[in-house]
């Protein structure tokens, strides 16, 4: 004997009939066959509907019924031949009837009973069922109202099934027939007056479970519109996989925590029996779907799947008066009890001091009112606080039955939690082991699924997705390389960088799946207008897992929303140096938020472009090394100029050449005035653990003050005018056989930058182009500095910098 149950998409209407029609023959081939079915899909909605719009005296409701008589006719329009059609319809129509004059008779008492209800919910079930054997006549099937064989309780809509009458009801029936094929309503069954009764929705599985359980079936096949179950939903998690293989006990913990394939309750009598279940889909019968068994060999993984479930209210009970008294959790869960209120997860802490526990979120008024009812003496004598709700939460919940004995498991879940400020309001393990709970913010379960799925489940690439602001010269290069190192990313490192918002001054754009790198440009320009704080918003809102923004402007605005990135534990990566130069309140305070929020604060571009200047100063520092004195040139535009500089060409002519080769700040006067190296030797001294401002920072300007006036297009005409000045400066240092270097210094708490003469005989004397040079002089490298050096500038040298920010990052 073999049990197959179609679900509602599965018998939706005809062209779906036809398919179940095709499977049911198929299985009949191999053993004799009970099939049991849901109502069309959407037809219990609709009963329920037409009932309830009755009760409110709403003649709507007579809309309702014409529907579903129409969807009914219509099918056995479509399914049964012209000359057997007329039996079947009168059969219909007549069941069609009897739910109307049951309507007329709600509406005209203006009341619906739970008796009531159950009798116009069958009736999905029962025509359904009536239906499907009329179109299985010619194979034989033989239809048979299940209300005869399952007896249940009287608690209408949900009504406990009498296992022993039920077993032996079933087995008295199949043994005094000897028809191949069956056709039964799920959902459906009977209490001891006769009345009919159902299962709770989703019952129709558990109808299957219990014919199949008494029985004895050689297998369960559950038939629905997906491939089985899944490691997580795939609405939620894009790269969730098949369970081709699952035990019991994992399957129920699964469907108990949200994965609605199957109807919980189904597993425990299969279970009892060892009868394996097969959740087929009906319209890709040839997937393999999930095989549902008592052992289930390792794969690999300890953990099976991830599950959620939504609108969770935590309720807490917290206070002294708690501690050591019996009592005080058997009262609150007979408050909830008696209220019928479902308790999802209980956390009790070892200090007895709170109790807590998770309820459905719609419940969570009633529940707060019969628990403060019940502590009403506690509460006013101040023993115990009053019931503390939160809602809008939800439970997110690994499952496996490896889990049992392996350490590390929860410590995995929760640092990957962590790291993406998904933050956990409580937790709950069974001594079984095979679930691990967590109650987060609703706003958090896809990004905690995410995560979670990721971090178990896909060994095949982590995910990084980027909110790069600026695509001037440096964030162009930096779209290039992404876009030529995705591949060998995803090949090499398992990273699958996407660039799901981009930003310039104008215009904004954003692409859940990822922008197109390729057609970048051209997506942007027909993006939405730029807004700084929409821009940050969508960042936040979007709450992606492992996000990154990237800063590659040169603006001070974009430098203030760092904070608000940090807190939400999306990383960010600079080369913009404002947010690290500004007040050293605001750099030390992105500096904590990024440790507090487990986020990345990276800028390693802000000095030396793409030279590893930064992190090698942090590696000497972490090892314990003590930074005394920093000597070096920073700027990569004053190098160039100086060694390009011999009063032939004009000045203004050579800063020119360092701004189209893309060397100078966006403003090249920041350049020229030593500011941006007065940024730069500010944030070495930051970064060896010197609180420093600008003010504190000597500047001995080369400038004329007159080119610092006006625009940048004055700047330049005044250079020229200037160009005696520069000449001069030449030539005294040429005189001396020296070269001019504009050198940043900092030495035991004190920094300065200007511009020197530098002899042969001098470390800084040997840089070329637009080189820069840092020397780390450390209790470690007391004589001889530890020496960095190469290009300082250059929008590819910076751009690469960056990535490798983002890289980090990722990690
Ligand atoms: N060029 C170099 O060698 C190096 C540059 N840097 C830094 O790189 C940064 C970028 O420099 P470039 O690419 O040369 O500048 P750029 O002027 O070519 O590009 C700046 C980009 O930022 C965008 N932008 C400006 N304000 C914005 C806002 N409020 N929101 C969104 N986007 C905005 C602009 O539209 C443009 O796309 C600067 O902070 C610079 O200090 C750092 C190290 C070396
Ligand atoms: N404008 C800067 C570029 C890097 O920060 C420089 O010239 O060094």
């Amino acid at each position: 004997m073999q049990v197959l149950k179609f679900g509602g998409s599965s018998v939706a209407n005809a062209v779906n009939i036809n398919k179940v029609v095709g499977i049911v023959q198929e299985a009949l081939k191999k053993d004799r066959t009970v099939v049991v079915v849901s109502a069309l899909g959407g037809v219990t909605d609709l009963l329920l509907q037409s009932g309830a719009l009755a009760a409110a005296g709403d003649e709507q409701y007579k809309n309702v019924l014409q529907v579903i008589e129409q969807r009914h006719l219509e099918a056995v329009k479509a399914l049964i031949p012209v000359a057997k059609q007329s039996s079947v319809l009168s059969w219909m129509k007549q069941r069609c009837n009897e739910i109307e004059d049951i309507c007329n008779g709600v509406f005209l008492l203006g009341e619906l009973s739970a008796r009531t209800k159950d009798r116009i919910a069958a009736f999905g079930e029962l025509m359904s069922s009536h239906l499907i054997a009329a179109r299985m006549n010619e194979h034989g099937a033989v239809w048979k109202d299940s209300r005869e064989l399952i007896l249940t309780d009287s608690n209408y809509s949900n009504a406990a099934v009498v296992r022993d009458v039920t077993d032996h009801a079933i087995q008295q029936y199949f043994a005094s027939v000897n028809d191949q094929l069956f056709v039964v309503p799920g959902f459906i069954a009977s209490n001891a007056e006769r009345q009919t009764t159902t299962l709770g929705r989703g019952g129709s599985d558990y109808t299957a479970a219990i014919f199949a359980a008494a029985l004895d079936a050689g297998l369960l096949e559950i038939w629905t519109d997906v491939s089985g179950m899944m490691t997580a939903d795939p609405r939620l998690v894009p790269h969730a996989k098949a369970l081709p293989h699952i035990s019991y006990q994992e399957a129920m913990e699964l469907s108990h925590f949200g994965a609605k394939v199957i109807y919980p309750p189904t597993i425990q009598p299969v279970m009892k029996k060892n009868i394996p279940v097969w959740v087929k889909n009906t319209f890709d019968p040839d997937a393999y779907g999930t095989l549902i068994e008592r052992e289930v060999m390792l794969n690999g993984n300890h953990i099976r799947g991830i599950a959620s479930i939504n609108k969770i209210t935590l309720l807490s009970l917290e206070g002294g008066g708690m501690v050591g008294i019996p009592g005080f959790s058997k009262r609150l869960f007979e408050a909830l009890a008696s209220e019928q209120i479902n308790v999802i997860l209980i956390t009790q802490s070892s200090s007895e001091h709170s109790i807590c526990v998770g309820i459905e979120d719609a419940l969570a008024e009633k529940a707060k009112q019969v628990i403060d009812d019940t502590f009403r003496f506690e509460i006013q004598s101040g023993k115990v606080d009053p019931l503390v709700v939160e809602k809008d939460l939800a439970v997110v919940a690994l499952v496996g039955d490896n889990m049992k004995s392996h350490p590390g498991v929860s410590g995995k879940m929760f640092g990957a939690m962590g790291r993406n400020g998904v933050n956990v309001r409580a937790i709950a393990q069974g001594s079984s082991e095979r679930n691990i709970t967590s109650v987060v913010a609703a706003s958090d379960v896809r990004k905690a699924i995410n995560v979670l799925h990721e971090e178990f489940f896909e060994t095949t690439y982590k995910q990084v997705n980027l909110f790069l602001a600026g695509t001037g010269n440096v964030g162009g290069k930096l779209i290039a390389q992404l876009q030529q190192q995705q591949k060998y990313l995803q090949e090499n490192l398992r990273l699958q960088l996407r660039v799901i918002g981009m930003a310039n001054s104008r215009k904004m754009l954003f692409k859940e799946e990822g922008i197109d790198l390729a057609n970048w440009k051209e997506a942007l320009e027909a993006g939405e207008p730029m807004s700084l704080q929409q821009f940050v918003d969508q960042a936040r809102a979007r709450n992606l897992r492992n996000s990154v923004f990237v800063d590659v402007t040169a603006n001070g605005e974009v430098a203030t929303v760092y904070d608000q990135l940090l807190s939400k534990s999306i990383s960010v990566v600079a080369c913009n140096k404002v947010a690290c130069s500004s007040s050293f309140e605001y750099y030390r305070k992105l500096k904590d938020l990024a440790r507090e929020f487990n986020a990345s604060f990276l800028f390693e571009t802000n000095v030396g472009a793409g030279l590893p200047v930064i992190g090698t100063l942090n590696d000497l520092k972490r090892t314990g090394d003590v930074v005394n004195r920093i000597e070096a040139v920073l700027s990569g535009t004053l190098n160039f100029v100086f060694n390009n500089y011999n009063g032939e060409k004009p000045f203004a002519e050579v800063v020119k050449q360092a701004q189209d080769e893309g060397y100078t700040e966006p403003d090249p006067r920041l350049d020229l005035s030593g500011t941006d190296v007065m940024r730069k030797i500010m944030i070495l001294a930051r970064e060896s653990g010197e609180q420093l401002e600008m003010e504190d920072i000597s500047n001995e300007s080369f400038m004329p003050a007159s080119c610092m006036e006006g625009s940048v297009a004055d700047f330049y005409k005044e250079m020229a005018n200037q160009e005696a000045h520069f000449k001069a400066l030449y030539a005294k240092a040429a005189k001396e056989g020296k070269k001019l270097k504009f050198v940043a210094s900092y030495d035991n708490g004190r920094a300065a930058v200007g511009l020197q003469h530098i002899g042969p005989e001098h470390n800084l004397y040997h840089l070329y182009g637009k080189d820069n040079v840092v020397l780390f002089y450390t209790n470690r490298y007391p004589d001889q500095p530890m020496v960095i050096k190469g290009a300082g500038a250059g929008a590819e040298v910076t751009a690469s910098g960056v990535f490798a920010d983002i890289l980090r990052a990722a990690h």
